[in-house]
């Protein structure tokens, strides 16, 4: 652990996205599983995009053949946006949620969330940011207010 990581942990940005939040039982799983990773909530927040939202958040998988799918998918319904932090959050969470396809998941790490909840390559449940710069963007995008000085 780094200088760094001892005095101020690290921060990422998790998705429990709209297949996983259509099933009223699974939320509640997933917060019991990040909490036994020792991944603390610092924030947590319910979301209903437009097509404007995904394709702002999306914006550099534009032209992707599974753009639309994508934005489709995460238009589909309401889902749930977590700020987690640990020393290692984006590994602990990126290693608790498994690779992007849930069906490469369930065959070398079938103990991960894809693996366990993954419906398709594009519905895959669930988003990890991939690097501290990412995840104060998307943490960002999520809590805008959440690196904002405090006013007094
Ligand atoms: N090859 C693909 N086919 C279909 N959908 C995909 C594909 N690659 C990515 N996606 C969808 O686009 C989303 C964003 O892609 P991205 O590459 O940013 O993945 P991610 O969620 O950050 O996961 P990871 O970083 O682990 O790959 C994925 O989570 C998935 O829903």
């Amino acid at each position: 652990m780094s200088i760094k990581q001892v005095l101020k942990p690290q921060l990422t940005l998790a998705l429990l996205k709209p297949d996983i939040c259509a099933n009223a039982a699974l939320p509640p799983k997933i917060k019991q599983a990040i909490l036994n990773k020792e991944l603390q909530i610092v924030k947590e927040t319910n979301v209903l995009w437009t097509e404007a939202d995904a394709a702002r958040f999306y914006a550099e998988h534009e032209g992707k053949f599974f753009y639309h799918r994508l934005c489709g998918y995460m238009t589909s319904g309401p889902f749930k946006a977590y700020i987690l932090s640990s020393p290692n959050a984006i590994k602990d969470w990126r290693g608790l949620i498994g690779p992007t396809h849930p069906v490469r998941a369930r065959i070398n790490q079938p103990e991960t969330l894809r693996a366990l909840y993954g419906l398709t390559d594009t519905r895959n449940s669930f988003h990890g940011s991939d690097s501290d710069m990412s995840a104060k963007q998307e943490i960002e995008f999520f809590f805008p207010d959440y690196f904002k000085p405090c006013q007094s």
